[in-house]
């Protein structure tokens, strides 16, 4: 397991985000696609920090390898902050990316203040070692329709004034840059070494 990292996550969009950052650094990236037999974990927490360390120590303890978990979603300053924890849900259990973007734009229909925020709180769980939790945030606003293919999840209507385009308009390197993703693994490794994983 040298120079590997498990992410408990069964995002496809997260783990290509994640081996696309990690694999520069010398790491492979191992998440919950490559053990089809682990159950999802229940993401009961009422923040991003506290179904973060869920993932990460849940799976930590099935597997007693060191693991990290992203916690991640999308919060509308018009909405209160929603859909924040139930980003992935918005529009019902089946985690349907475009149902959830329809859902978020109907919402938003006649809605002048389209800020936003993606938020990711990135959990460190080693076996008999305290957890920590880092967050990256990514500034935006809601578009009123989609734009571009890239990314995952909402990012065809999350625009970034700064660029003039949609996240999903972005390279996969840029997105890389600066999105909230990055931004948490960024605090993290301030922190820590990614070697001691
Ligand atoms: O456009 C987006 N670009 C992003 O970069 C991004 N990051 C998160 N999200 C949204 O937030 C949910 C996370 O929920 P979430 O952390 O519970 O993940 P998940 O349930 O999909 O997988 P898991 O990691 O829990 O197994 C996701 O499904 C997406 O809807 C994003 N949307
Ligand atoms: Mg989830």
């Amino acid at each position: 397991m040298e120079n590997t990292i498990v992410v408990a996550t069964k995002n496809a969009g997260k783990v290509k985000e994640f081996q696309n950052m990690l694999h520069p650094k010398g790491f492979s990236v191992l998440s919950l696609l490559d053990y089809e037999e682990i159950e999802d974990v229940e993401e009961t927490g009422t923040t991003f920090e506290e179904n973060a360390k869920l993932k990460a120590e849940t799976i930590c303890e099935v597997l007693q390898t060191p693991v990290i978990a992203d916690d991640s979603g999308l919060e509308v300053d018009a909405l209160g902050g929603e859909p924040g924890v139930y980003s992935a849900r918005y529009a019902g259990e089946e985690k349907d990316d475009n149902k959830n973007i329809d859902k978020l734009l109907q919402e938003l229909e006649g809605v002048g203040n389209r800020e936003a925020r993606f938020v990711c709180a990135l959990a460190v769980a080693i076996p008999d070692k305290p957890s920590a939790v880092f967050r990256g945030t990514c500034e935006g606003e809601i578009a009123h329709e989609r734009r571009g293919t890239n990314g995952f999840g909402y990012d065809p209507v999350f625009y970034l004034p700064e660029k003039k385009k949609t996240m999903a308009e972005l390279e996969k390197e840029e997105k890389n840059l600066i999105s909230h993703r990055a931004a948490a693994l960024r605090h993290l490794q301030e922190t820590l070494s990614l070697r001691d994983l």
